[in-house]
């Protein structure tokens, strides 16, 4: 099938597990959307039919200027396909540096769409993540409470998301309070208008549940850029819908992939933790790599991929430990060289697989997605049904086509692992049998 008009939306992901959650997201809404691994040619594309894209860099971490600079030819790129809309997303958690990236990304997308309020809202209810006057609450605990005060690389430790982003742009930052929000559409294009007329340039929403980011995207039907979590997507599609742009599809439909499965764990979230355990628990196959004999230069790779290649059933090789044993590992390498050293590893420990014969990939953890699907050389995804809120089976594109569940650290439940491996293994019995 070809393309009959451009893409009604380009999205811009800050990670590549980001990516793949908002793209279920649209899918859910029934936009035909493909998912690309940064900036890809023309050509591998003009036989898509998409409604949206979204583009996957690697910037949440890499210094504000190359973020922005990555981020703007992301955009250029989008234009230059058609895309209306554009949508610029990042974590859930507002996971960022101390000097960016969500604010520096945002003023540059701001200033390259024309856009004199950009809306910005984390909330992912689904996801137990919530927004109320501005301060980001993961569960039932605030942002700066939660697991993510002790993420190796963006520790969040202050919930105000008012505070966190006035401290990364010059942009005078403003809030869209709750009370707002839960009076509909109308009521936040009327508070919109008195924040600019105040001189502010970017606007923290809150949201409770999924009715008030449907809310949201309604009132952001006319802007050229929004920025947010996933959740702050779900309202786009009906804006298209209503403007009688996009059709009423499944747009879930993926091809079936033959071949084994393996999980790579580099995500050290929590309930990435809980998943090792569990699956460690149930008596699965699982291989440790040990940050510390990989930077004595051990064989610790090739020691993986030996008990990958004798395990009976799906093996698991993790990276992933608790908090303090991350920090001490951290303390000893280095925090970026120990996250680097670990996701080249993930990279090189795929690449082995699929020699192996690995079809199915499911990765824990967004950096750690990023190593694995740049090391296997995938350029464009396609995206399925949900395994868990966040987390689509995906299927590669191009001439070697691989089955990917690329799961956000915190996303999914204990059993995550063997769900993702079941969905994606129903995949391989189908093709096996020939069944559709
Ligand atoms: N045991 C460990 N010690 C130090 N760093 C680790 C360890 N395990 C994983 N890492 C690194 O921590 C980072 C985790 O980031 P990511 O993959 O985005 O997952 P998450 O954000 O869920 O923690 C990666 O750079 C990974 O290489
Ligand atoms: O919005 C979210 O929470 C996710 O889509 C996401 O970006 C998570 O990133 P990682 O925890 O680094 O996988």
């Amino acid at each position: 099938m070809t393309q009959a008009q451009g893409p009604l939306l380009g999205c811009i992901a800050d990670d590549f597990t980001g990516a793949t959650d908002l793209a279920s997201t649209l899918v859910a809404g029934g936009m035909r959307t493909v998912q690309t691994i940064g900036v890809q040619d023309d050509a591998k594309l003009a036989d898509i039919a998409a409604d949206a894209i979204v583009v996957a860099l690697k910037t949440r971490t890499v210094p504000a200027r190359e973020a922005v600079e990555q981020s703007l030819a992301a955009h250029a790129w989008l234009r230059a396909r058609g895309c209306g809309q554009i949508f610029f997303k990042y974590c859930s958690t507002f996971d960022s540096t101390p000097d960016g990236n969500i604010g520096p990304v945002t003023q540059a997308l701001m200033a390259a769409t024309e856009t004199p309020l950009a809306i910005a809202c984390p909330a992912f209810p689904a996801n137990q993540r919530t927004v109320y006057k501005g301060y980001l609450f993961v569960g039932d605990v605030l942002l700066s409470e939660s697991g993510m005060r002790n993420h190796p690389l963006t520790p969040m430790r202050d919930p105000s998301l008012v505070r966190v982003l006035q401290a990364q742009t010059d942009a005078a930052v403003g809030l869209i309070a709750h009370q707002v929000v839960a009076r509909g559409a109308d009521a936040v294009r009327a508070r919109i208008a008195q924040l600019r007329a105040e001189g502010i340039g970017m606007a923290i929403a809150d949201a409770l549940d999924d009715e008030e980011l449907l809310v949201l995207g309604e009132a952001c039907a006319d802007h050229p850029l929004v920025t947010g979590g996933s959740g702050m997507a779900m309202g786009l599609p009906a804006n298209f819908r209503r403007q009688g742009l996009l059709p009423a599809q499944d747009a879930t439909v993926l091809p079936r992939i033959a071949g084994r499965c393996a999980v790579l764990a580099g995500s050290a979230s929590e309930m990435t933790n809980r998943q090792v355990a569990r699956w460690i628990q149930d008596g699965r196959p699982a291989f440790r790599i040990d940050p510390m004999l990989l930077a004595a230069g051990e064989p610790v790779v090739a020691r993986a991929l030996a008990f990958a290649q004798r395990s009976i059933g799906t093996p698991l090789i993790y990276a992933t430990g608790p908090a303090d044993d991350v920090a001490a590992v951290q303390r000893r390498l280095g925090v970026q060289a120990a996250g680097a050293m670990i996701e080249e590893a993930m990279g090189d420990l795929a690449r082995g697989l699929r020699e192996q014969g690995v079809r199915h990939f499911v990765v824990a953890g967004g950096e750690t997605s990023g190593a694995v699907v740049l090391a296997l050389g995938v350029d464009m995804l396609q995206i399925g049904a949900p395994i868990a809120p966040g987390v689509p089976a995906t299927v590669s594109l191009g001439t070697d086509r691989m089955g990917f569940a690329l799961k956000s650290g915190n996303f999914g439940g204990p059993d995550f692992f063997a769900e993702a491996v079941a969905a994606l293994a129903g995949s391989e019995k189908a093709a096996a049998t020939g069944a559709e």
